[in-house]
């Protein structure tokens, strides 16, 4: 019987684990840290809020959001893959403030208006319908909650569509190889990457979903962009 999208995806991560934190700086040449930072300054999350980070993998941004709140706060960061999470136990004994819990983006396990931030980082194109996620998470945010998205974009100008092209099919799954002897795990990071929705597009998304104010900005000609709404 052939597999799923989640159980492909799922498969892919719990193998990749271990290598995912290096691999993920070699492949987006360290960017990844400055998209996360920018964001976290125009997120502007207060001391003592309660924050939700899903499909938080290693706990990168969750720790991120665990600085912010303080001690005070609390931050989930929730994943399904418990390989994932055991990378992130490590980084986040230090932290009380936030839990890691195994659980489905697509289906949250907490009540509506829980929380006042919610994050996705690289988790969106993976996730088997981005709808039914970004509604899960419009569900949990509380009234006036902000949803924040970090996620792989398509290119907007034609200098730089047919590098990203070449660099997403050949260059990336080689990394892949070098670094984490997994090239077909990597491929899959390419061909999710390929067919997710351009900025305006994952924009109306958002607004579908019940967002207002949704604002994107594109990082790096567009390899990635920032999606920002708040819940009504
Ligand atoms: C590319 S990683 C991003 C991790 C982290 N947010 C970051 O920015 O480094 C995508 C993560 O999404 C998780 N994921 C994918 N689909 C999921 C789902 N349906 N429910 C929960 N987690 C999921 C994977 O296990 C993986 O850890």
């Amino acid at each position: 019987m052939q597999k799923t999208k989640e159980q492909r995806v799922h498969e892919v991560f719990e193998k990749i684990s271990d290598n995912y934190d290096q691999m993920n700086s070699v492949i987006s040449f360290q960017q990844h840290n400055k998209w996360r930072n920018d964001t976290m300054h125009k997120m502007q999350v207060p001391k003592g809020a309660a924050c939700i980070d899903v499909c938080c993998g290693t706990a990168d941004w969750t720790i991120a959001l665990g600085e912010a709140v303080g001690p005070t706060g609390t931050v989930v960061g929730l994943d399904f893959s418990q390989n994932m999470l055991n990378v992130g136990h490590g980084k986040t004994a230090h932290m009380p403030q936030i839990e890691l819990v195994q659980g489905n983006a697509m289906a949250l396990p907490y009540p509506d208006n829980s929380f006042d931030f919610a994050t996705i980082g690289f988790g969106l194109r993976n996730v088997p319908d981005y709808e039914q996620a970004l509604a899960e998470m419009y569900r949990v945010l509380k009234p006036g909650g902000m949803i924040a998205c970090l996620e792989t974009s398509q290119p907007e100008s034609l200098l730089f569509k047919p590098f990203f092209r070449l660099y997403f099919r050949f260059i990336m799954p080689v990394f892949g190889k070098m670094f984490a002897k997994s090239y077909k795990e990597y491929s899959w990071l390419q061909e999710s990457a390929k067919t997710f929705p351009g900025m305006r597009e994952l924009a109306a998304l958002f607004s579908k979903v019940g967002f207002t104010k949704v604002k994107f900005k594109p990082y790096s000609g567009g390899a990635a962009a920032l999606h920002m709404g708040l819940k009504k």
